[in-house]
């Protein structure tokens, strides 16, 4: 199919991915949420029915769950599991030492535990993600999931840590975003100088009480993937890296192994 702007990027980003990191002997595969990750799918599928014989994908949400189930893909539970062998995720903003925002579709808690267990923990997002400080970009705030319960004590508590605290309401549907743990949402925003430190910020918000998981994910990427305008890709690699892949194939060099 032909696309073009931010969609085209998106696949760029997620079909370079795929073919860098999933290959023939990674068989417990993690899949993440996002208008990106569809195109991660996509491209598991182009390799052919040899090479995703034997696999099992584990979701990180409904949205997922649905991709894996209609690609054909053979679904797995988190419980089965304790480690992965590759999760490919979207992200909301990428900052130069991959650390990442996450959650503008309230999927963090179940994103970061396969980001976790997972040997390689990959992100794929368009060029707009692409920044030097967190925030810079994606300007709705951190994602904070939260117990039902706690929600007015947790929106005080980060007003007083400095954050402007909003709770996350739902488009077609009155009253709070509700997650797929049953959970509220919060976005905060934080001053630069907070956001500049962004795993100090995030063991300050994760022991508020009340609060289940942070949208902010450090020390856990191994690369990032963006898809640019004109059709190459960006990667940041651990380490500081960054590479430029000219193009990407329109079929992965896998599916004639
Ligand atoms: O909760 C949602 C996730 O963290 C997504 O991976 C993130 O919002 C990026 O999504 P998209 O690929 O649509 O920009």
């Amino acid at each position: 199919m032909s696309l073009t702007g931010v969609e085209a990027a998106k696949r760029l980003a997620a079909y370079a991915a795929v073919d860098r990191h999933i290959g023939l002997e990674h068989k417990l595969i993690g899949i993440g949420s996002g208008s990106t990750v569809p195109y991660v799918v996509d491209r598991i599928v182009q390799q052919g029915p040899k090479a995703n014989a034997g696999r099992v994908f584990l979701p990180t949400g409904f949205q997922s769950k649905e991709l894996i189930i209609k690609a054909g893909l053979a679904l797995g539970d988190v419980d089965q599991y304790t480690r992965l062998d590759v999760t490919i995720d979207g992200a909301d903003e990428v900052d130069s030492n991959l650390n990442s925002i996450k959650g503008g579709g309230a999927c963090q808690l179940r994103e970061k535990v396969l980001a976790d267990m997972a040997d390689t923990w990959v992100m794929v997002a368009d060029y707009r993600k692409n920044s030097e400080v967190l925030g810079t970009n994606w300007k709705q705030g951190v994602p904070i999931e939260v117990v039902p319960f706690a929600y007015a004590q947790v929106l005080a508590t980060l007003t007083k840590q400095g954050g402007t605290p909003t709770l996350r309401m739902g488009k077609a549907k009155a009253g709070p975003v509700v997650s797929d743990n049953g959970n509220f949402i919060i976005d905060a925003v934080f001053p630069k100088e907070q956001m500049l430190k962004p795993a100090e910020l995030l063991v300050r918000i994760k022991l508020i009480t009340g609060v289940v998981e942070v949208g902010l994910f450090t020390d856990l990427a191994k690369a990032a993937y963006f898809g640019n305008e004109d059709g190459s890709v960006t990667v940041r690699a651990l380490g500081g890296k960054v590479e430029q892949i000219a193009s990407v194939p329109d079929v992965p060099a896998i599916a004639s192994a």
